[in-house]
């Protein structure tokens, strides 16, 4: 039981899953900076920066509930292989939703984007993003996996993850902590993405997942036993209790997988 993941399903994104999402960023933000200071963070594209924007850029309301960017370090859970310009980018996605509406008056994040070099090439991209994370994360002959303090993540209508697609042989990934994927059956081909080993060795992993279309691909993952073989059903497996789905109830409607109230 403890192992598993917990599922919220809120009334409407806006009032009631939005709160929510910030206690639950706010709360790993504020366990991150008592354990070393910083808090380092990987994200996808999708619809999940949106609704983080409005999470996080909703006003203080107390001690706890205060944001501070300028301890943050943002990475990328999957990236394009485009200029960090281009309108598929999901640094540029993150740039218009989030980091441009930061109010002046607030520290900005700092933001680990991919190195626009190497658009040709997604392995070598990818390699290099991989040192970055290195050079962050400590020497990678010290460290097995780098541990992010939160993973957001999105959940796509296959059961894909960060860019690690159904039954694709990176799913199979020991070793390297990033890796590039030139057949992405979700367009752009070209990206990189974290391993599923680095999401599970997250300390906290978050998913959002919202709107009807979410409906059957969710049944399926918390409900089925090839779901549990889809990406999203591997980190719920993988990571267990560390996971925490933050979803409305046009997304769950019809899962019975036991709801859990909310974090606030
Ligand atoms: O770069 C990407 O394509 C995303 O990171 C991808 O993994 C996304 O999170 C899912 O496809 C869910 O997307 P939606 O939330 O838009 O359904």
């Amino acid at each position: 039981m403890g192992r598993q993941p917990n599922l919220y399903s809120f009334a409407d994104v806006d009032n009631d899953l939005v709160p929510n999402l910030r206690k639950f960023v706010l709360d790993a933000q504020n366990e991150a900076f008592k354990r070393h200071d910083v808090f380092r963070v990987a994200v996808s594209g999708g619809s999940l920066p949106k609704t983080l924007a409005k999470a996080l850029l909703a006003p203080s309301s107390g001690e706890d509930d205060k944001v501070d960017f300028s301890k943050w370090e943002v990475f990328y859970a999957d990236e394009r292989c485009v200029p960090l310009t281009h309108e598929d980018s999901n640094h540029k996605l993150v740039q218009e939703e989030w980091l441009n509406k930061i109010p002046s008056d607030m520290a900005q994040p700092k933001v680990f984007t991919i190195d626009e070099k190497h658009l040709e090439d997604a392995q070598e991209m990818a390699e290099e993003y991989e040192k970055r994370l290195v050079a962050v994360f400590a020497a990678r002959d010290s460290v097995r996996l780098p541990q992010f303090d939160l993973l957001l993540l999105g959940c796509g209508p296959d059961g894909h993850t960060c860019s690690l697609f159904p039954e694709h042989p990176l799913l199979r990934e020991t070793d390297a902590w990033v890796l590039s994927i030139a057949d992405s059956p979700k367009p752009p081909a070209k990206r990189i993405t974290l391993s599923l080993p680095v999401v599970l060795a997250g300390t906290k992993i978050g998913f959002v997942a919202t709107g009807g279309g979410k409906k059957e691909i969710l049944k399926k993952i918390f409900e089925t036993e090839d779901g549990s073989k889809l990406p999203c059903g591997l980190v719920n497996e993988g990571a267990g209790e560390k996971v925490s789905w933050f979803c409305d109830q046009a997304a769950t409607e019809g899962v019975a997988f036991p709801r859990r109230g909310s974090v606030i």
